[in-house]
């Protein structure tokens, strides 16, 4: 098996009161070492739980069908049944970095915490170059980082363990350009590093500015509608959810998208975005993703 992430055939369903929220449904998607994967989609789609379901992290009750593999170069093992993985051979970069940092002690004694955790072979002092933060950054309290800054130690916690896979949830939302083009460049060095970088963002204006994504999935209520090299999919999009997604960026138009998502509570088994689209020729009946070459489309199917 090749190292990295390897999403197959993933439901996820999450009770509310008497209903479930379709998170996640017939997810399939590879994540190779040296990669950076970007997954998009409007909020509420299910890319946060996503994320969360490869932490090992979903609410209690969570019903989880299909595999999430991980492969590192010491084993090979499944999210959903293993243990012990988490920060070790998986790392979540979180959204709000600052939130996940203890105010009252130091980034140094934070990042020495975490090592020590994991047993890992880094310093903080290294840690920190790899993320481009000066030594005395380090003695430095929570508050007293830049928002951008407090998002480098956040990775660089993440980094500590070496880990095969990286989930960033949304890591640049609330940064400069500068900052985010940054962080996304360091995401980009882990990859280049070897890490399988699951990347999670709104933001599609920057992965076409930094061409940081060698794939990019694009999610629509709890489900993939397109997959493929990031080049060919901000091009030419095949699915009609992504050409509306990016004829709604300020460069190409700005076109509103018709309509808006819809609630994941008890959503029908088939793709939805007929509902918004009622000419679209993908969705609205059975859909299967129809797969031509190195890229992959939702469409619909005679069954
Ligand atoms: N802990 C939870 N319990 C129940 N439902 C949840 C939970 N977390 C998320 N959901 C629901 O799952 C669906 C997907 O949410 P998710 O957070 O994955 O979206 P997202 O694509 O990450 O959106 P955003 O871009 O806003 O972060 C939503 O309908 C949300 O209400
Ligand atoms: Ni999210």
């Amino acid at each position: 098996m090749t190292r990295g992430l390897s999403v197959r055939n993933l439901t996820v369903r999450i009770p509310i009161g008497r209903r479930w929220v379709h998170a996640a449904s017939d997810v399939d998607l590879e994540v190779p070492a040296g990669t950076v994967t970007a997954l998009v989609g409007e909020s509420g789609c299910g890319k946060s739980i996503l994320a969360a379901t490869v932490m090992a992290m979903l609410p209690v009750g969570a019903t989880v069908s299909g595999s999430v593999v991980v492969t590192t170069a010491e084993r090979e093992f499944d999210v959903t049944s293993a243990a012990g993985f988490r920060g070790r051979d998986v790392a979540l970069v979180p959204q709000s970095a600052a939130t996940h940092l203890t105010p009252t002690r130091t980034v140094r004694s934070q990042l020495d915490e975490t090592i020590a955790a994991h047993g890992g072979p880094s310093t903080s002092d290294l840690l920190a170059e790899r993320v481009g933060l000066a030594p005395a950054h380090l003695d430095l309290h929570p508050h007293q980082l830049s928002g951008g800054m407090a998002q480098r130690v956040a990775l660089a916690g993440a980094l500590a363990a070496d880990p095969t896979v990286i989930v960033a949830d949304e890591p640049t939302s609330n940064l400069d350009r500068a900052a985010v083009d940054h962080v996304l460049g360091l995401l980009r060095a882990c990859a280049d590093d070897g890490a399988a970088v699951l990347l999670i963002t709104h933001d599609l204006s920057s992965l076409i500015r930094t061409e940081i994504a060698d794939r990019i999935a694009v999610m629509y209520a709890s489900r993939l509608m397109e997959t493929g090299p990031a080049a060919s999919v901000l091009e030419n999009p095949l699915h009609d959810y992504t050409r509306d997604l990016l004829d709604a960026l300020p460069s190409r138009g700005m076109t509103p998208l018709p309509g808006s998502p819809p609630e994941l509570t008890d959503l029908p088994d088939d793709c939805v975005y007929h509902l918004r689209r009622p000419l679209s020729p993908h969705s609205g009946g059975p859909t299967d993703m129809v797969t031509v070459g190195a890229r992959s489309y939702r469409t619909r199917v005679h069954r």
